[in-house]
C-alpha cells in the first residue's frame, strides 16, 4: 500500500524530506503557505548570504590597497538597488528551483495554509485541512504527517517593526539606502552577521548585546576576535544592554535600554530571536502538546508524542539551522516508511557564523572542556604565522581542534578565518568518522594553504599523544 505523507511548510525540512519520501515510493503533498524554499529560502538564509556576499566583496576590496591595488577612489560606494535587487533575485531564483525539483520527483504542491481536523486524538490516520489563498478549502488524508512549519521573527512590545525605521531582518532589503547610524538589538548570530555585515558596507553600526559579550552562544575565543574587528572599524558593542522600547524620532528611532541608557540612531534592526509557527495549526486536535517556547518535542528520529506524526526544523527548536531542519526531515521519512535509520547525532553539526571573519565550529565546545564536562586535549593555533595568511595580508583568526586526551580521536574544533566556513569540513569529517589527531597529521595539505594550520594542529596535538 503506497504510504500518503503530508508536509506542512516547504522549507529545507519540507523539501528535503519530501524529496526522501518521493524516492522511497510514497504519495507526498506538501502544503506551503508561502513560497517553496520557505522563510529559509526567501527571507532568512539565502537572502542575508546573498547580502554578505556584496559586503564582503567590498571589504575585499578595501584591503585591496594594502596588497599594493590602488583604485581612483577612496572609497568603495554600493549601489543599495542592486544589492537588493540581486538578493531577491535570488531567492527568488533559489524557490523556483527547489519548486521545479520537487515537481520533478513527482510531490504534489499546494498553496494554502494546513492545519490538522482530525475529529478526535488517537485516531491511526490524521486529515489535514488547507485553506487557499482564495478561500477555498481541501482536506487531505494522511498516514504520516510532517510538521515543519519553521519560525518567524519574535517582537519585543514597544519595538514593533514597522517596516521603514525600525527592522526585522526580513524588511531591510526593501530599504531606499543605507541607514547612516544602525543599531542592531541582539547579538545572537543574526545581529553579529548583520552588525558585520552593515559595518562592512560602511554603515555605522552600533550593537546592544544581553550579554559580556557578542555571540554569546559561539566560542568566546572567537566572538573575542570578531569584537576587535568591530572596535577596529569603529562599530560599538554596548553590553548588558536590553532593548525595553524603540520610539519613532522625526528622522529615526530612539532605543531605551531597561537599565535607563537609551541611543539615537536612524535605524532600528532587531535580530531578537524567533517563535515557532505552531499556534495556529491544529496541534490539539491531534493531541500534541508544545514545550517551553512553544516548540514541538520530538525524538532523535523526530517522532512526536503522536503515533505517525513527525516534527522537524526550527518549530522543534533543536539547532535552529537548515541543515538540521533537513536532517530531521529526511530522518523522519526513513522511519516513517521503515527504512534502518541513525538517530540525528547532534554534537557532529557543522556551524558557521557569516561575520568577517567567519566563525565556524564542530563537535565539544571549549567551553565544555573548560568546565570538565568532557576530557580533552587542546589546540589553539593563530593562522597570523601561516604562510598562506601572510600573504593574503591576513592578521587575525586561528584554528583549535579538541581531541580525546588518551586515544587522540578528534572530537570538536574551532575556525576563525575568511573561509571558515568551508575549512571546518576536515575537521567535521574527523569529528563525524572518529579519525584522530595522526590521520589528520599525516594528511597532506597544499603549501601554502589555510588548512596547512589544520593538519599541523593535528601533528602539534599529536605530539603531545600519551602513546609517545
Ligand atoms: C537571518 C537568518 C540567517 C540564517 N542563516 C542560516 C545559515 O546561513 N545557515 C543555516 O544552516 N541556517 C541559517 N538560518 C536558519 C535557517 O534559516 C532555519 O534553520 C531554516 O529556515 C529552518 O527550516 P524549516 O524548514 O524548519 O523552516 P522555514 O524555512 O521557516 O520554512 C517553514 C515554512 O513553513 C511555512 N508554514 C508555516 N506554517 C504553515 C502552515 N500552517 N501551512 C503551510 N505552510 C506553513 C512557512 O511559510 C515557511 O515557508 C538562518 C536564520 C536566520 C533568521
Ligand atoms: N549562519 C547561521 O547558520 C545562522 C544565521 C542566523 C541564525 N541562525 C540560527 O538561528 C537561531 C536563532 O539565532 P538568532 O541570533 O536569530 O536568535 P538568538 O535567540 O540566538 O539570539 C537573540 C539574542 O537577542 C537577545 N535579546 C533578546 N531580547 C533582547 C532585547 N530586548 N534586547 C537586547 N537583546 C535581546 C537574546 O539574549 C539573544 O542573545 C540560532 O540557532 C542560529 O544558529 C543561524
Amino acid at each position: 500500500m503506497v504510504t500518503r505523507i503530508v508536509i506542512m511548510g516547504g522549507g529545507p525540512a519540507g523539501w528535503e524530506s519530501a524529496l526522501v519520501a518521493a524516492q522511497h515510493g510514497a504519495d507526498v503533498t506538501i502544503v506551503e503557505r508561502d513560497g517553496i524554499g520557505g522563510a529559509c529560502v526567501l527571507y532568512d538564509c539565502v537572502p542575508s548570504k546573498t547580502f554578505i556576499a556584496s559586503a564582503g566583496a567590498r571589504s575585499a576590496f578595501h584591503r585591496s590597497g594594502e596588497l599594493g591595488i590602488r583604485t581612483d577612489t577612496s572609497d568603495a560606494s554600493v549601489d543599495l538597488s542592486v544589492v537588493h535587487s540581486r538578493v531577491k533575485g535570488l531567492a527568488l531564483a533559489q524557490s523556483a528551483d527547489t519548486r521545479a525539483r520537487l515537481e520533478r520527483a513527482g510531490v504534489r504542491l499546494i498553496t494554502g495554509h494546513a492545519r490538522f481536523c482530525d475529529e478526535s486524538p488517537g485516531l491511526a490516520q490524521h486529515r489535514i485541512s488547507v485553506t487557499t489563498p482564495d478561500g477555498g478549502h481541501e482536506t487531505l488524508p494522511a498516514d504520516v504527517v510532517l510538521i515543519a512549519t519553521g519560525a518567524t521573527p519574535r517582537v519585543v512590545p514597544g519595538a514593533e517593526p514597522d517596516g521603514e525605521r525600525i527592522l526585522n531582518w526580513r524588511q531591510i532589503y526593501d530599504l531606499p539606502e543605507l541607514p547612516s547610524h544602525l543599531v542592531v538589538i541582539g547579538s545572537g548570530v543574526t545581529g553579529a552577521e548583520f552588525a558585520s555585515a552593515y559595518t562592512e558596507m560602511g554603515v555605522k553600526v552600533t550593537v546592544v548585546s544581553s550579554r559580556d559579550r557578542v555571540l554569546p552562544h559561539e566560542d568566546a575565543d572567537a566572538a573575542a576576535v570578531l569584537e576587535d574587528v568591530f572596535a577596529e572599524r569603529g562599530t560599538t558593542v554596548v553590553k548588558y544592554g536590553r532593548a525595553e522600547r524603540v520610539e519613532r524620532l522625526p528622522d529615526g528611532v530612539l532605543v531605551r535600554l531597561q537599565d535607563g541608557r537609551t541611543i539615537e540612531a536612524s535605524h532600528a534592526l532587531m535580530t531578537v530571536g524567533s517563535v515557532p509557527n505552531t499556534a495556529d495549526i491544529g496541534l490539539e486536535t491531534v493531541g500534541i502538546e508544545t514545550g517551553p517556547g512553544g516548540f514541538i518535542p520530538v525524538d532523535r528520529v523526530s517522532r512526536t508524542s503522536v503515533s505517525g506524526v513527525y516534527a522537524a526544523g526550527d518549530c522543534t527548536g533543536v539547532l535552529m539551522l537548515a541543515s538540521v531542519a533537513g536532517m530531521q526531515g529526511r530522518i523522519a521519512m526513513w522511519h516513517a516508511l521503515g527504512e534502518g535509520v541513525n538517530p540525528i547525532r547532534l554534537k557532529t553539526v557543522a556551524s558557521n557564523v557569516f561575520t568577517n571573519p567567519e566563525i565556524a565550529n564542530v563537535g565539544i565546545s571549549q567551553q565544555a572542556i573548560d568546565s570538565g564536562e568532557v576530557p580533552a586535549r587542546t589546540i589553539m593555533l593563530p593562522l597570523a604565522t601561516n604562510a598562506r595568511s601572510k600573504m593574503e595580508g591576513l592578521r587575525r583568526g586561528f584554528v583549535k581542534l579538541f581531541c580525546r586526551p588518551a586515544t587522540g580521536v578528534v572530537i570538536g574544533g574551532v575556525v576563525v578565518a575568511p573561509t571558515a566556513s568551508e575549512l571546518i569540513l576536515p575537521i567535521a569529517l574527523a569529528v563525524q568518522n572518529q579519525l584522530t589527531v595522526e590521520h589528520l597529521a599525516h594528511t597532506f595539505s597544499v603549501y601554502p594553504s589555510l588548512s596547512g594550520t589544520i593538519t599541523e594542529a593535528g601533528r602539534q596535538l599529536m605530539r603531545h599523544d600519551d602513546l609517545d
